[in-house]
């Protein structure tokens, strides 16, 4: 598994010519090659940045992961000898130069080029700086003179490579995507991951419309979520582009940020008032604060120190006191006898790759064993500490059979004194209902993937 702590704080970088934001994406790009995840690299780089150059920064990054593919393609037919032989940092230049070029409207091209090259010069040296340049410069000649749709070249034959390479798709998870979706479902799904993901507010001690009033006198505006989007009761959609940490609602505790599918996932989950809850890997804690509204207790553990600091960091701001977050691996759990189970498993997380594109680009083929393997283990242990006649939710934010359906359903064949059970009538929306357990899928529900499935212990 990869680091998910982030890098040591940055030296100061060294900005001379070329702007802090841009600086900020090379450096994010490089950690990401060393391991490190994008959202804490980027959290820990972006704190001397203002909003507008911080939004500025993230379009430029998580623009650049989405098409990283598609961009390879046009910069490889554009470097004699291919992109293989160079280093991998300049690699990613190229790609953050490409991509502002081509998508960034507000970028004059000079402007892309220039600062690109500058970068190139102070990371590499005069000679990468100078094939920076021949590189970028030819593909705005193309641009320029045939249109961005003409640069992408010969167009495979084959339908599922060509999907790949149009959505900027790893190949193998296409293949595996088409072995069990129609294609046109697998195009849904890749366009939805290439989709910037709203970001969706969860009231805490006030109502939808009072939270709704208060964020619009704030100046925020929000946002009616798309057509045939599965909502959670109660979310409420911010539209593109607000300053969360600095409102004064955030500050206050009067929300907190959840996509609706892991708030439905607590809502199938039905955990019965008054409840102690035991939610064995909880970090950043969404989930475990969803379940404190109707728990006597929540224990929220995670294996991960620096992850739970996120939960606690949450708990103070939102004042919550019934959440006791702990560090402690699941699959020897440190707390015992509840009532009721949150198994949120650690995952490949293939349901949200429209809020994490560069895990695309990590995941291997080798990872749809090993989670499975892990969840399996962590499974097993857990549902221990589940009382007679208990509940136990198995959830993960995967679309992937393996990790969803298999474990559940091999555990199931060995433990007879569980059983599959239904949520209450009502809890979730029937169309994310599949044989009683929650199945929400990004290209057919709109929001993040996730799945989950309730158990009961005997009594
Ligand atoms: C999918 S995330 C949980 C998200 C969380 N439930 C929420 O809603 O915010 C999975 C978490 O499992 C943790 N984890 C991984 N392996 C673990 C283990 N063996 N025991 C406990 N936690 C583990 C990771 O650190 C990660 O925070």
């Amino acid at each position: 598994m990869p680091p998910t702590d982030a890098p040591p704080m940055p030296r100061r970088p060294i900005i001379g010519g070329v702007t802090p934001a841009r600086v900020l994406a090379a450096e994010t790009l490089a950690d990401l090659r060393k391991g490190f995840l994008l959202d804490p690299s980027f959290e820990r780089r972006a704190g001397g940045l203002d909003a507008r150059d911080r939004r500025w920064a993230q379009e430029l990054l998580w623009g650049t992961l989405r098409k990283r593919g598609w961009l390879d393609a046009l910069l490889a037919a554009r470097v004699s000898g291919g992109l293989a032989r160079l280093d991998a940092d300049v690699i990613d230049l190229l790609r953050l130069g490409a991509y502002q070029l081509l998508e960034m409207t507000s970028v004059p091209p000079y402007a892309a080029i220039a600062q690109t090259v500058e970068l190139a010069k102070r990371r590499h040296g005069i000679g990468a700086s100078k094939l920076v340049n021949a590189v970028l410069r030819r593909l705005e000649r193309d641009r320029a003179a045939h249109g961005a749709e003409s640069l992408a070249g010969v167009v495979p034959a084959d339908a599922r490579e060509a999907l790949a390479a149009r959505h900027s798709h790893p190949q193998w998870l296409v293949e595996r995507w088409a072995d069990r979706w129609p294609l046109d479902e697998v195009e849904a799904l890749l366009a939805a991951n290439n989709r910037e993901a709203p970001v969706v507010a969860r009231p805490w001690g006030l109502s939808a419309d009072a939270l709704a009033a208060e964020l619009t006198a704030a100046g925020v505006r929000l946002a009616e979520p798309a057509p045939g989007t599965v909502w959670a009761r109660d979310s409420l959609q911010l539209a593109p582009g607000a300053a969360l940490t600095e409102l004064g609602a955030f500050r206050q505790g009067h929300f907190h940020v959840q996509d609706p599918a892991s708030t439905l996932v607590t809502q199938y989950a039905a955990f019965p008032e008054g409840a102690t809850v035991a939610d064995l890997c909880a970090a950043p804690g969404g989930k475990a604060l969803e379940l404190s509204r109707t728990a006597a207790v929540v224990y929220a553990g995670d294996r991960s120190y620096v992850r739970l600091q996120r939960v606690r960091a949450n708990l103070r701001r939102l004042a919550v006191e019934n959440v006791i977050p702990f560090v402690g691996d699941a699959r020897e759990p440190a707390v015992g006898a509840v009532d009721a189970l949150l198994l949120d498993a650690p995952c490949t997380g293939t349901g949200t790759f429209r809020r994490h594109p560069d895990a695309r680009w990590r995941l291997k083929p080798s990872d749809m064993a090993v989670m499975p393997a892990l969840q399996r283990q962590i499974l097993r242990a857990a549902a221990r500490i589940v009382k007679p006649g208990g509940l136990l939710v198995y959830s993960t934010c995967s679309i992937e059979p393996e990790e969803n359906d298999a474990p559940v359903d091999d555990f199931l064949a060995t433990h007879p004194e569980w059983t599959p059970e239904p949520p209450p009538a009502g809890a979730v929306p029937d169309a994310v209902l599949d044989g009683g357990r929650l199945r929400v899928l990004p290209q057919r529900h709109g929001v993040d993937g996730a799945f989950a499935v309730r158990l009961r212990r005997a009594g």
